[in-house]
């Protein structure tokens, strides 16, 4: 299955713009990527890859699959949502079964389109979704607590893992996310069962006025000043420009509004090659006549638990791995040649798989 990230935000600040924009600009774009509608608000996007396309132009195979990301278009959560506030649980549920969060801020002033919250202001716009998010994971972190504080009397290990929730206990409380609390992967088994909101990666799209898609404006400025010690990127686009772009059935139409406008790309692209950066994802290739593919895994992940992503038998029959680097497989053009000056390795089930690596699993089920 695909990895997923939800669009999330205040109502009203242009969450379903962009992920209409998304949708309908991968269909008139066929060739850049496709999407394809799960789901009304969910939906699974191309990841465009370079080295992919090098790949297929080495190999010529029959078919080229990139690998692809899940787009969830999330209801805006209102102040109070952890307590139930506008189907807030429900709506937080939604956020737990993502991988990453895509947050919309907005930092364009019109008065027609309706805001609960007073003048435009993306800083406490960010600080009311931050602050739902972590009282809700305070109180996984609490429940949890309270369960591991009696074993903790007793069994060390029960002990460890309490301090390390406390910490994220004393964390929430003065309103940061975990993501920022550096919890390492030794600590992770502590809180993975938690499935908290706040450690999900995250980037922010500051949704600007037109006249402030190249430069951003104060509003934007305000929010990458707010977010610089999180180390978050911010993307500042027009949702609306993007969806007008994505209307557009006719490239050449496209082509013409977007030179209007002074822009090479939808500024979408950036956004969904953003977003698979977030998710700390890499990419594995396979490459044969009949279809170059990119496979996606996360970082630290073995050959066999890679292999699994094409096969669970992948998997469970593993024998071991031929690898081609991506620069060699490049430099020498094709399999039988990097065989041939012996820059095919064969690989055993330990082998941590490298982000571009060409493989060829060998299994046995
Ligand atoms: N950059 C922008 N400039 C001006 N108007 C915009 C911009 N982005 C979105 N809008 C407009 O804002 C309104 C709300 O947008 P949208 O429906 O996408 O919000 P939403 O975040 O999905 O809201 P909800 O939480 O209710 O689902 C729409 O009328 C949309 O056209
Ligand atoms: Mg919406």
């Amino acid at each position: 299955m695909a990895l997923q990230a939800g669009i999330v935000g205040l109502p009203n600040v242009g969450k379903s713009t962009l992920f209409n924009a998304v949708s309908k600009s991968a269909k008139a774009q066929a060739s850049n990527y496709r999407f394809c509608t799960i789901d009304p608000n969910v939906g699974l996007v191309d990841v465009p890859d370079e080295r992919l396309a090098k790949l297929a132009e080495l190999v010529q195979p029959n078919r080229v699959v990139p690998t692809q990301i899940e787009i969830v278009d999330i209801a805006g959560l209102v102040r109070g949502a952890s307590k139930g506030e506008g189907l807030g649980n429900k709506f937080l549920g939604n956020i737990r079964e993502v991988d990453a969060i895509i947050h919309v801020i907005r930092c364009f002033e019109d008065e027609n389109i309706l805001r609960d919250e007073g003048a435009i202001n993306p800083v406490s716009d960010k600080e009311i979704i931050d602050t739902e998010l972590q009282l809700k994971d305070l109180e996984s972190v609490e429940k949890k607590m309270s369960r591991t504080e009696k074993m903790a009397k007793t069994d060390p290990k029960a002990k460890v893992e309490l301090e390390i929730l406390q910490r994220c206990k004393a964390h929430l409380e003065q309103g940061k996310s975990i993501r920022e609390l550096g919890i390492t992967k030794e600590e992770m088994p502590a809180i993975a069962d938690l499935f908290l909101l706040t450690i999900k990666p995250v980037l922010y799209v500051a949704n600007v006025d037109e006249a402030s898609m190249h430069t951003g404006n104060k509003f934007s400025e305000m929010l990458k000043e707010s977010v610089k010690n999180e180390q978050a990127e911010v993307i500042i686009m027009n949702n609306s420009i993007e969806a007008q772009i994505a209307e557009m059935e006719n490239p050449d139409d496209q082509q013409l509004f977007m030179e209007e406008y002074g822009m090479k790309e939808p500024a979408l692209n950036r956004l969904i090659r953003s977003t698979y950066k977030l998710l700390t994802l890499q990419t594995y290739f396979t490459a044969g006549v009949q279809e170059v593919r990119a496979w996606t895994i996360h970082e630290g992940w073995k050959a066999p638990q890679a292999a699994s992503v094409i096969h669970t038998d992948f998997e469970k029959g593993f024998i071991k791995a031929e690898v081609i680097a991506y620069n060699d497989f490049v430099q020498y053009g094709s399999e039988a040649a990097c065989r041939e000056v012996g820059k095919l390795r064969i690989e055993g089930k330990e082998y941590l798989v490298k982000d571009g690596d060409i493989m060829h699993f060998r299994f046995n089920v």
